[in-house]
């Protein structure tokens, strides 16, 4: 059977559904979808409008070659957006990220602001038309006008140096510095000036860099997560309430065991939901809790505290007697709804999918999400609150048919525990007719494969004859507190252990030819690929990657060393790294690693690389040929994101493990150029 996932053109020309906002009657839903631009080289996402009641076809809310983004709607019905699209009135102007209104009413979106620094996002407050953009400013600038001629000198001068007196220095693949954001209160909305800006947060500096903010229903105060600088290199997120009209900023949750992030305020203003995670240690696993805050004064309580799950507020009942919220859930993330009074949690969607962007319906009956699985991916759906019942609203595009099917499967780990994965089988897979299977091992390590995912298709694999088997070992989130202590400080025990016992009862099956089997891993998953060529030759090849490999220099050069510090001891770090057993490794590897990448930092791509040819048991020969392979994208950050270069990935890996699993030959994609 064709399907999409036979060709990788068709593949990365799906288009693709995020985030969901919801009008404060209830009436319009608007979600972004990325599709394929003329030339084929990168995704423009576009605004499109779903009917809440399902009755109309979904439309598209706006068309711009440079894309729009970040969709808020204001009391008044308009929408606001980002977009770098060309301001009609200024020929010459520079593209930059400008802040756009589309009338409630339809016809041409207006911009509504624009500044050299250009504009991030858009808040909005639920009951009240109280506006928020968040934006960067140069660290020394005092006011917009100064901003915008530090930036012109900055440009005109060719200058990109920066100077840091503080951690950290990179985000992600993003340079930190001199650009700080802020948070921007807009006023004067509708005058022909533009918008007068307000700096809320002046004192905040670099501490709103990755801040999450809500706006109380009325607008009248604004809570952020605002990180504070420690010793040695470290920092903190604490909680803070800011007084719009009088920018008053008062401290409401700090403390050195935890961080915190607001979650919504109730209808009456009067509690915030809080997401608390626990501060690691070597000793001590992450857990993240939900607390409710009450706003005037008195101390937080832990809601759900018997719930064994990390639950993520989304928002309240319009009676304020619960909170809706998804969480992470045995290979799926559903909504459920906690009574603020008892902590009791109640599911409410029934099926094994992940849940996320939940908006609720004025009168608290329904909820809209973006629900994905590893049937489809991200659709936008209305939820019965009551009932569970979940219907697909009709959505910009359809479900694409699957070349196989899916199955939930159970293993056993070393110590007893349970190891749960979904496997992904190909069409035509029986006793009769064995197909090669891959192990995919997920990243983070704290996460789960419970959502589809555009990156690691397994589809893509299947519509090439594998079965692909993706396990939620230990360290894994969605199955209790249990399964993230038993990995934590040492990967390479229970995680590795429970991979295998995976392992062996996938490669147990008699539809899967156990001679033909290759592991492949991204991110923490690359670090475990890595782990098991050092520990097994039980596999045909292996894939990895942005992978850690050597311990010892990532956790100094990765974006945030304090998160790493916190992870092992240096003793453990040096126990638990792949470097140390690159002498045992027997098995073809394929490298992959993006220049850009400031999470896993190139140099472990280009260590391994080298440590490979030289100590390997597999090392070159005199020619400097190898089985190895290292594919390098000087432009890609820690995900393969340019569809072009999605194509080569996936071309690459197939054309690799064709040769070492199935060995057949098959062409490189062309545009290698070898
Ligand atoms: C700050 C940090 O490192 N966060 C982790 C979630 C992370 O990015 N882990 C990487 C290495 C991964 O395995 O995905």
């Amino acid at each position: 059977m064709t399907t999409p996932f036979s060709s990788l053109d068709d593949f990365v020309a799906l288009p693709r559904l995020s985030g969901l906002v919801l009008n404060r009657e209830g009436t319009r839903l608007v979600t972004s979808v990325a599709t394929l631009n003329p030339k084929k080289t990168a995704y423009q996402s576009a605004l499109w409008e779903v009917d809440p009641t399902g009755s109309r076809p979904a439309h598209r809310l706006t068309r711009s070659s440079a894309g729009e983004s970040g969709a808020a709607f204001l009391a008044s019905g308009d929408l606001l957006f980002t977009s770098s699209r060309p301001d009609p009135d200024d020929d010459g102007g520079e593209k930059r990220p400008a802040l756009w209104r589309l009338p409630a009413e339809g016809g041409e979106a207006s911009l509504l602001l624009t500044r050299e620094g250009g504009v991030s996002g858009v808040l909005t407050a639920d009951a009240a038309d109280v506006v928020m953009a968040t934006a960067d400013s140069l660290a020394g600038s005092a006011n917009e006008e100064d901003d915008a001629e530090r930036h012109k000198a900055r440009k005109e001068a060719g200058v990109a140096a920066i100077l840091h007196s503080g951690y950290p220095v990179r985000y992600w693949d993003a340079d930190l510095g001199p650009d700080e954001p802020r948070y921007f209160g807009l006023t004067d909305l509708h005058t022909d000036d533009g918008p007068t800006l307000d700096d809320l947060i002046p004192s905040a500096r670099s501490g709103l860099r990755d801040a999450h903010a809500v706006f109380s229903p009325d607008g009248s105060a604004l809570f952020t997560s605002l990180t504070v600088p420690e010793e040695r290199g470290s920092q903190r997120t604490v909680l803070v309430r800011v007084d719009v009209a009088t920018k008053e900023q008062t401290v409401l949750l700090d403390d050195r065991e935890n961080d915190y992030s607001p979650g919504p305020v109730s209808p009456d203003g009067r509690y915030l939901a809080v997401t608390r995670d626990r501060r690691t240690t070597a000793e001590l696993a992450p857990q993240t809790s939900l607390l409710l805050l009450p706003l005037d004064g008195g101390e937080p309580t832990h809601l759900a505290a018997d719930w064994d799950r990390w639950p993520s507020p989304a928002g309240w009942l319009p009676d304020g007697s619960a909170i809706v919220a998804t969480a992470d859930d045995d290979g799926g993330a559903p909504v459920v709804v906690i009574d603020i009074t008892t902590g009791a949690v109640r599911r409410v969607t029934q099926d094994a999918a992940a849940y996320s962007e939940v908006q609720l319906s004025p009168d608290g009956t329904t909820a809209f999400a973006l629900r994905s699985s590893y049937l489809f991916p991200a659709e936008v759906v209305r939820i019965d609150l009551s009932t569970g019942a979940t219907e697909r609203l009709r959505n910009p595009s359809e479900r694409p048919e699957l070349p196989g099917s899916l199955e939930r499967v159970e293993s056993v780990g070393e110590d007893g525990h349970p190891v749960k994965s979904w496997l992904v089988l190909p069409e035509g897979a029986s006793a009769d007719a064995p197909v090669p299977a891959l192990l995919w091992i997920h990243g983070g390590p704290i996460g789960s494969w419970n959502a589809w995912t555009w990156r690691w298709s397994p589809w893509i694999m299947a519509a090439r004859g594998y079965a692909v088997l993706l396990p939620d070992p230990a360290l894994s989130t969605g199955y209790g507190q249990r399964m993230v202590d038993r990995g934590w400080g040492s990967w390479g025990s229970a995680a590795y252990t429970d991979l295998m016992a995976a392992t062996d009862d996938l490669v147990a099956r008699d539809d899967i030819d156990q001679t033909r089997v290759a592991a492949m891993g991204g991110s923490f998953g690359g670090y475990m690929a890595n782990w098991v060529a050092g520990h097994t030759d039980r596999f045909a090849a292996i894939v990895t990657h942005a992978s850690l490999w050597a311990l010892d220099q990532f956790g100094g050069t990765t974006d945030a060393a304090y998160y790493w510090a916190r992870e092992m001891t240096p003793e453990a770090m040096r126990e638990n790294s792949p470097h140390s057993h690159v002498e045992n490794i027997r098995t073809p590897m394929l490298v992959i690693h993006g220049d850009k990448d400031y999470r896993v930092p190139i140099g472990e791509g280009l260590r391994l690389w080298y440590d490979l040819l030289s100590a390997s048991q597999l090392p070159a020969d005199d020619d400097g040929h190898t089985p190895h392979r290292f594919l390098y994208f000087p432009d890609e950050n820690h995900w393969i994101l340019k569809p072009q270069h999605a194509r080569i990935w996936y071309g690459v890996v197939e054309a690799f493990l064709a040769a070492n699993v199935l060995g057949e030959e098959r062409e490189l994609p062309p545009e290698l150029g070898l």
